[in-house]
């Protein structure tokens, strides 16, 4: 399971907490503007714009599973299994297997509505990257600097992209079922409630935090789903960079899967691998682990971008306790 936001705080913050139950060795990947970018069923780009996110590598290739462009458009992929479904190559569309969709948008998109528009005449391709790597099944959200979200599901019918009013993602079911389920929770609020169930009855506001007593707490997609929004929604802009990086972790934490807690088979367990987030603006990502809770982070300007090899750093795994004495 995976849990993917973008937050407005001045500059726009997207990126994604990656869920799983091994970790797939990825790596920060920063792809510059003259990578050449090859795709099994579309014209080679020698020349794109620069992204920056998390990778593996192979033969060269980066397979994203989430990053952003110098554009400021962010791109993640998330889990699907069951809904999606991708379509054998089919003349007269573009061809984009589902590995090369996040560098695909990322490399030629400078916003929400141009990805829109890449997407118009799109085919979720049913290639593998190889025998290895098989296809993987995802959905995506696609954000922008301008607070744009949308998500891209293929189903079995057909490709799907649809508004993203919360700019929140999760795993099944389909999109448009998660907005439903969200109409159930209306009520949420930071506030405390009226009594509206017996009102000349004294029902005593016993706690703090009275208003969010029924927002899910599971590890669920729709749990999840629901109170990241809640968390984005209220969260307060903060004056400076370091706030506004630091509010966002603590929104992506809110639906943090602690280990121990989703076994998804006998005595394995899927947690949160890593959060990520970049300011959208400024082309800085920022990542934290499970294992370390500092927060990291690479500049895509750091990088002379003009470059035509992919440069990769090592994620900090370690954790550094500051021990005060
Ligand atoms: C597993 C992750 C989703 C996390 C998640 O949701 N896990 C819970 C499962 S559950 O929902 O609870 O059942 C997803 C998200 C992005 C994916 C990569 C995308 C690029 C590439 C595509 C290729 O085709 C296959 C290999 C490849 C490296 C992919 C591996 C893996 O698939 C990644 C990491």
């Amino acid at each position: 399971m995976c849990t993917s936001i973008i937050y407005p705080a001045g500059d726009y913050y997207f990126g994604r907490n990656l869920d799983l139950e091994v970790d797939l060795g990825q790596r920060i990947v920063i792809t510059p503007r003259n990578k050449n970018l090859e795709f099994r069923e579309m014209p080679n780009l020698e020349h794109h714009y620069a992204i920056i996110g998390m990778s593996i590598i192979r033969d060269d290739y980066p397979l994203y599973f989430d990053g952003i462009n110098e554009k400021g458009v962010g791109m993640a992929g998330l889990n699907f299994n069951g809904p999606a479904h991708y379509f054998p190559v089919q003349q007269g569309k573009d061809n984009i297997a589902s590995f090369e969709l996040v560098p695909y948008i990322l490399a030629t998109a400078s916003s929400v509505n141009e990805a829109k528009k890449l997407l118009a005449n799109a085919n979720i391709a049913n290639l593998n990257f190889s025998d290895k790597l098989q296809a993987a099944p995802l959905h995506w959200i696609i954000a922008d600097k301008t607070g744009a979200s949308i998500t891209v599901e293929s189903t079995i019918e057909g490709l799907k992209v649809y508004d993203n009013p919360v700019g929140v993602l999760t795993n099944n079911p389909e999109f448009p079922r998660q907005l439903v389920n969200l109409s159930n929770y209306r009520g949420i609020s930071p506030t405390a409630p009226e009594n509206t169930i017996a009102p000349k009855v004294d029902l005593p506001v016993y706690s703090r935090g009275f208003g969010s007593h029924f927002l899910p707490g599971g590890m669920d997609s729709e749990s999840r789903f629901v109170k990241a929004t809640f968390a984005k929604m209220h969260a307060p802009v903060g004056n400076s960079e370091v706030e506004n990086i630091t509010n966002y972790f603590h929104i992506l934490q809110s639906v943090e899967q602690q280990k121990g807690l989703d076994e998804i088979a006998p005595n394995t367990y899927e947690y949160t691998i890593y959060s990520d987030g970049s300011n959208l603006s400024k082309g800085i990502f920022y990542y934290r682990t499970y294992e370390n809770s500092q927060i990291n982070s690479v500049d895509m300007h750091k990088e002379n971008l003009e470059t035509s090899e992919l440069i990769t750093y090592r994620v900090q795994n370690q954790q550094e306790i500051n021990h005060q004495n």
